[in-house]
């Protein structure tokens, strides 16, 4: 791909923002909800470091890999599944927002994107009945322009879709778009829908280190984001 073009003014309309291990540490609240449906369903709980390693690919397969006790997810028994998925949903929203955290440096990227005229879109795996409850409870859901859940298109990340929905939805191209994710799925989704991609080292991505990751560079905050977003040549991405 060409050389980020930062002299000739903004090189980014929008900046198209994963959820989950990037904005809010959401763990301890999925991991409550991983273990309430274990114990619903007679099973003894995970570890909360190992359920991390499961969530990026949506509520179904967290569900999937929780039952599993794995992160392939193996054979789980269909009716199984459907009662694991009530039970977690259930518990979930008990519990949806009561601990997560706003990690450091994203209120004041969120504001430093704003203020350059970039355009903001959540786009989170997670479905829509969870993330906007949590948007609002953690103060978040005002700087969003445009919100792509893991159920408003037929495919979620590391599908390209979702991002190409969000940048529809903001009316801005994909070649102007950044992303900024913890994870796989949005390095793959990013990459084969044209976006630049930068990646958080703090969040979960399925076990695995961020610098195995195909992107534009690693940040240590939204707020480094922001100023590569600006200048790459002013942020130590690695
Ligand atoms: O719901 C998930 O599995 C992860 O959600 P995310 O896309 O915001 O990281
Ligand atoms: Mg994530």
């Amino acid at each position: 791909m060409a050389e980020v073009q930062h002299t000739a003014g903004r090189a980014f309309d929008a900046a198209l923002i994963d959820l989950d291990g990037t904005l809010l540490d959401t763990i301890p609240d999925l991991a409550f909800a991983a273990n309430a449906m274990r114990v619903d369903l007679g099973e003894a709980p995970l570890r909360e470091d190992v359920l991390a390693t499961f969530v990026g690919k949506g509520i179904e397969n967290l569900v999937r890999r929780t039952l599993a006790a794995n992160l392939d997810g193996g054979e789980v028994d269909e009716d199984l599944m459907q009662r694991g998925l009530a039970s977690f949903r259930h518990h979930y929203h008990l519990v949806n927002g009561d601990k997560a955290q706003v990690y450091d440096g994203v209120l004041d990227g969120l504001k430093a994107l704003r203020d350059q005229g970039i355009a903001l879109a959540v786009v989170t795996n997670k479905p829509t009945e969870f993330t906007e409850p949590l948007l609002a409870r953690t103060g978040l859901a005002g700087f969003f322009q445009v919100v792509v859940c893991g159920d408003t298109c037929a495919k979620k990340k590391p599908d390209p879709m979702p991002l190409l929905h969000a940048c529809e939805r903001l009316g801005v191209t994909p070649g102007r778009s950044l992303a900024i994710g913890d994870s796989i799925n949005d390095a793959v989704a990013a990459r084969a829908a044209g976006c630049r991609v930068l990646a958080v080292p703090y969040g979960y991505n399925e076990g695995r280190d961020v610098r195995t990751l195909d992107v534009d560079g690693i940040v240590a905050s939204l707020l480094d984001a922001a100023r590569w977003a600006a200048d790459p040549s002013a942020v130590p991405a690695s």
